[in-house]
């Protein structure tokens, strides 16, 4: 069995500039293609597992997203940092979209994203990680049986007053993988 990082998308690895969907509007985080990449170097299988409920309220097509996750997975790629997998989440319960706009098992704080994944790619949930910048993520993680779930500040909830379960935080991804690689 493998172990992976899963990757929260918005606010961990791309600024949250709320429901981006433009790949023009598709900022990475400073330092994060590079901390990426350090954890691919170690042996990490790379996971990003992003809600996507900018679909289920008709902000954006999921013909769009799957776009711009085309052009995402292209500079992990060129970074040497490719991912493994892309898990997105289009639906919410007050969409307004017919086919999205319901509960499901998939939206973070729910584990199924994570579940999937790991049927999927035979992963090790016990020895992977997770990286998020919401409570919602952590809890997803804990629900899943991640291992260690970290939090960073690099997202919207920057404010945030607590960790919650999380086993830490840091003010971003590059910050996280220095201290879980000890560089
Ligand atoms: O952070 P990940 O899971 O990759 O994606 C989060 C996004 O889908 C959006 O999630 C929304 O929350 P609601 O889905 O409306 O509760 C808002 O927080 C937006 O600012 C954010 O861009
Ligand atoms: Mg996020
Ligand atoms: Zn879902």
């Amino acid at each position: 069995m493998t172990r992976a990082v899963f990757l929260d998308r918005d606010g961990v690895v791309n600024r949250d500039h709320a429901y981006v969907h433009r790949w023009e509007d598709f900022e990475f985080v400073p330092g994060a293609l590079d901390a990426a990449r350090r954890l691919a170097d170690a042996g990490f299988r790379l996971v990003i597992v992003t809600n996507q409920s900018g679909i289920a309220r008709g902000y954006y097509t999921e013909a769009q997203y799957f776009a711009l996750t085309e052009r995402m997975c292209a500079v992990f790629e060129r970074q040497g940092a490719p991912l493994a997998a892309v898990y997105h989440c289009p639906h919410h319960p007050a969409g307004s979209v017919v086919a999205f706009a319901r509960e499901c098992d998939c939206r973070k704080p729910r584990p199924g994203m994570i579940l999937r994944a790991a049927a999927e790619h035979l992963l090790s949930l016990p020895e992977s990680i997770l990286v998020g910048d919401k409570l919602s993520d952590i809890e997803a993680a804990r629900a899943a049986g991640v291992g260690r779930a970290y939090l960073v500040r690099s997202g919207n909830e920057a404010s945030m007053p607590d960790i919650g379960t999380a086993d830490a935080a840091y003010a971003d991804l590059a910050q996280c993988v220095d201290a879980l690689l000890h560089t």
